[in-house]
């Protein structure tokens, strides 16, 4: 028998096994903005193993979704179905009220941007070229280059912080300017949904903080994946924890990222206090635990958890 299903209902926020819960249901009523992203019942599966199993979720728009989760629980997984680089075996993604599936690739590469954490090397074109890309779906075949999308462009790169950049190979540019290139090409494209799978990954913690924030700033939908949880909590509007390609909790950090849920999930101890600046959970690990085993902690556990790290609370 599945250890999953036995479980007991969890709060609202906290999607419990993830099987047949409907967060987007509740979680939203009553709130006025617009739902921009609806994930129901998404599963995908490859052969006879389920990759991800019945994950539902609605993110209001001009919001920030940060996809937390342990290796291989199913975040790039979960956006290569929001992409559509990946067919869901069942369920249905709707943007704005309209499923992505019934979308032409035109019109879907107007509204979804797409940024993937290996940067591309072999351009051998100027970064602002590079962000001219992102003009392509709004340009018919053959259409010059026109004074408008010259100032997109460069009002792009001055967003990212690279005006003085423009004209320096793409090539060259260092990993953190490489991203927010990548970015920057995303804004030209005025996506309605802007979909990044771990855009802070390699980047130092200035940069980390800059372009989360530079996201934050841009006003639009957007979806993250993220390991970084105290990151994710500072900058994330909303997280959704996934487990094993189940979505086990979904809402803002302070009802994602509690002690428990970290325990049980990732198999670390920690203290989770509120940030200084922010107010959002501020996540302090504790070292010299042993033989945690992710997914299969249950939250009566981490107390003894604690007890085996000895650490004095
Ligand atoms: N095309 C595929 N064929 C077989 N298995 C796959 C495929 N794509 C993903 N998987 C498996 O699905 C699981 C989830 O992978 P995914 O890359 O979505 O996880 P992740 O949460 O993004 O992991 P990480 O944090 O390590 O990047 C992994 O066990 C992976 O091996």
């Amino acid at each position: 028998m599945n250890a999953r299903t036995d479980q007991a209902p969890l709060p609202a926020h906290n999607l419990g096994d993830g099987k047949g819960d409907r967060l987007s249901d509740g979680l939203y009523n009553g709130l006025d903005a617009k739902v921009a992203l609806s994930v129901r019942d998404l599963g995908w599966r490859c052969g006879d193993r389920a990759i991800l199993s019945q994950v539902n979720l609605a993110l209001p728009e001009g919001k920030m979704l940060g996809i937390i989760g342990p290796n291989g629980a199913g975040k790039s997984s979960l956006l290569r179905c929001l992409y559509r680089f990946l067919t869901p075996s069942s369920g249905e993604i709707q943007l704005f009220g309209q499923p992505i599936a019934s979308l032409s690739a035109r019109a879907f590469a107007r509204e979804v941007a797409v940024v993937l954490q290996d940067t591309p090397q072999h351009f051998d074109m100027t970064t602002a070229q590079l962000v001219a890309l992102g003009l392509t779906p709004h340009k018919a075949a053959f259409s010059m280059t026109t004074k408008a999308d010259r100032l997109a462009v460069s009002q792009a790169l001055k967003t990212v912080g690279l005006k003085d950049r423009a004209s320096q190979t793409y090539a060259s540019l260092s990993g953190g300017e490489k991203q927010r290139a990548l970015i920057a090409r995303a804004i030209v494209q005025q996506p309605k949904l802007l979909i990044l799978d771990e855009p802070t990954n390699h980047l130092d913690i200035r940069y980390q903080i800059q372009i989360l924030e530079l996201l934050k700033a841009l006003g639009i939908t957007v979806v993250i994946s993220i390991h970084d949880l105290n990151l994710a909590s500072a900058l994330c509007d909303q997280l959704l924890l996934l487990d094993q390609g189940h979505a086990v909790a979904q809402g803002s950090p302070k009802q994602v990222l509690s002690e428990a849920q970290i325990a049980r999930v990732f198999g670390v101890c920690c203290q989770v206090a509120p940030h200084p600046q922010h107010g959002n959970p501020q996540i302090n690990y504790f070292y010299g635990y042993h033989n945690s085993q992710p997914s299969t902690r249950r939250d009566d556990e981490t107390s003894e958890i604690r007890e085996e790290t000895h650490v004095e609370r």
